[in-house]
């Protein structure tokens, strides 16, 4: 749904922008969105990520589900509306980051299609680099490292995704990590080299 801003609001131009602020910090600045099944590896690839971009001297901010949802989003739940609420309200502030200069990590299940591509569209084309962890329903509730899909099967917690909430996987990636069968070092380079590539991190 789209709510459209009180009409007495007025917008306020600020007097340093977003070129400024990147400049200074001398990156391009940019989400890099992670999306998956619950276990896939999101958390983990995002803090990797982070902390090889901090050692290259990069400002950076990461937004995981579980920290999010104990402040901000407290007050949402796991419904499909509560879901897109969740990732509305973070998109929002991912934008305010990437308009802040920062590289920002955003690690959410963000099951839903119509939710990431909104986020996609609030910043400007090639700031929104969206990884698929696409690891395996059957790999992740393997690895069940917060018991959580135990709980889900047994029916201890309803609308799990993958178990009886919907996951709809990207049609269009930029980046694809499958973290049964890549290594968590091979993951971190193959999203550096991406980032090198697109001259989002410039060649020392
Ligand atoms: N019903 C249900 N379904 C999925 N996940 C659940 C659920 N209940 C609690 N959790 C825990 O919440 C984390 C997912 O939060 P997100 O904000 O990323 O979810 S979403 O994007 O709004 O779908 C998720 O974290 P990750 O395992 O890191 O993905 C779980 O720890
Ligand atoms: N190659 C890999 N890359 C990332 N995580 C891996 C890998 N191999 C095993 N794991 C394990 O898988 C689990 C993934 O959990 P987590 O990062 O919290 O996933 P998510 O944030 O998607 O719920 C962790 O226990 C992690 O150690």
């Amino acid at each position: 749904m789209i709510i459209e801003p009180n009409k007495d609001v007025v917008w306020h131009q600020y007097k340093v922008n977003k070129d400024q602020r990147s400049d200074q910090k001398r990156q391009q600045p940019c989400i890099i969105w992670f999306t998956g099944l619950s276990g896939s590896g999101k958390s983990t690839l995002a803090n990797a990520v982070e902390q090889k971009l901090f050692e290259l001297n990069h400002h950076t901010y990461l937004l995981d589900g579980d920290n999010v949802r104990h402040g901000l989003n407290k007050d949402l739940g796991f419904s499909d509306q509560d879901r897109q609420e969740n990732i509305r309200r973070i998109g929002e502030l991912a934008g305010l980051f990437v308009d802040s200069g920062l590289l920002v990590l955003a690690a959410f299940i963000s099951p839903f299609r119509a939710e990431r591509r909104l986020v996609r569209e609030l910043v400007q084309p090639g700031e929104f680099i969206e990884v698929h962890v696409a690891t395996p329903l059957s790999a992740c509730e393997q690895r069940d490292p917060k018991g959580l899909y135990k709980k889900a099967r047994a029916g201890e917690i309803r609308n799990f995704t993958g178990i009886d909430s919907d996951y709809e996987a990207p049609e269009n990636a930029e980046i694809i990590i499958d973290t049964s069968t890549q290594s968590l070092e091979d993951s971190v380079s193959q999203i550096i080299g991406y980032l090198k590539a697109k001259q989002i991190l410039k060649e020392a």
